[in-house]
């Protein structure tokens, strides 16, 4: 058995597991304990979890590093998780008493800043061009028609198709989603983020995670991809705004073209999850 706890980002849950403890194989040990029915229990039974954050702490760097390696349920590596980097963050500083960190993912090196209510990760500069997205295309993806939704592609650590739409609720995800996930432009997928406008300022949120293969309650790299589509295509000048999935609210910012987002993180629990049987997946 091993050590891990829980946390979640606005609701987008995962699990963390220290990267010195011995798991042979990741990818099955993420399918298993992320199921929703027989994976991960807390007090209440079990929750499962959007992934697993395995973490390599290296503390004697200033500020702190930590090497994040996010696994998805279905067993594949992400690049980048804006909430698994807010919760990795946090992992990071309780562990060191810092409340600045540098998270190493592998789409790049981003600067967490942990207050009491909220964590703020850069996010880097969202991008259109379809070498990054990436698109297999030579023009970016902007407001152009795909399975019935009107999709902008951008690069936000990951690939988002985002559609802007009159109302998230009002739009059956499961249903649409997977053909734009899949669709042969996206030649590595892409989670599916749907926006829009809330009364109060700000958009709604809806995503359809590549990975998860399903919707989550949040996803921190969607609620940058609305905030940067939606500078792009002129429905705001802003350099703050809300971005409201269902999980709770997130704050994206720009200094320039590069993007922060912040918001709440949840330590939920702790507890020993199997290791064992993973090494011989
Ligand atoms: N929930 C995450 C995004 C995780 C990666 C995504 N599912 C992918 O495979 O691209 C977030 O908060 O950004």
């Amino acid at each position: 058995m091993i050590d891990v706890s829980k946390y979640h980002g606005t609701g987008n849950d995962f699990i963390v597991v220290d990267a010195d403890h011995p798991v042979a194989s990741r990818r099955r040990f993420a399918i298993d304990h992320c199921d929703r029915t027989d994976g991960i229990s807390g007090a209440t039974g079990p929750t499962g979890a959007d992934g697993v954050l395995f973490l390599a702490l290296e503390p004697a760097f200033d500020p702190p590093r930590v090497i994040m390696t996010l696994v998805q349920p279905d067993g594949s590596v992400a690049s980048m998780c804006g909430n698994g980097a807010r919760c990795a963050a946090a992992w990071a500083a309780d562990r060191t008493d810092r409340d600045e960190v540098m998270i190493d993912t592998p789409a790049g090196t981003r600067r967490a800043t942990v207050g009491d209510e909220s964590v703020t990760i850069e996010m880097g500069t969202p991008r259109f061009d379809p070498a990054f997205v990436p698109l297999a295309r030579d023009d970016p993806m902007v407001e152009e028609p795909l399975c019935g939704l009107t999709v902008t592609a951008v690069d936000t650590g990951v690939p988002h198709a985002v559609a802007f739409v009159d109302d998230v609720d009002a739009v059956d995800l499961a249903a649409v989603a997977p053909d734009v996930r899949h669709h042969e432009v996206f030649p590595e997928g892409a989670n599916v983020t749907l926006a829009s406008a809330h009364p109060d300022g700000g958009f709604r949120q809806r995503t359809f995670e590549r990975g998860v293969e399903g919707e989550t309650r949040s996803c921190g790299t969607g609620a940058v991809a609305i905030a940067a589509v939606a500078r792009r295509v002129g429905r705001v000048e802003d350099d703050r705004l809300t971005v409201r999935p269902p999980g709770g609210d997130l704050t994206v910012s720009f200094e320039g073209e590069v993007a922060s987002l912040s918001g709440p993180v949840v330590h939920e629990f702790d507890t020993e999850l199997s290791a064992a049987h993973a090494r011989h997946a």
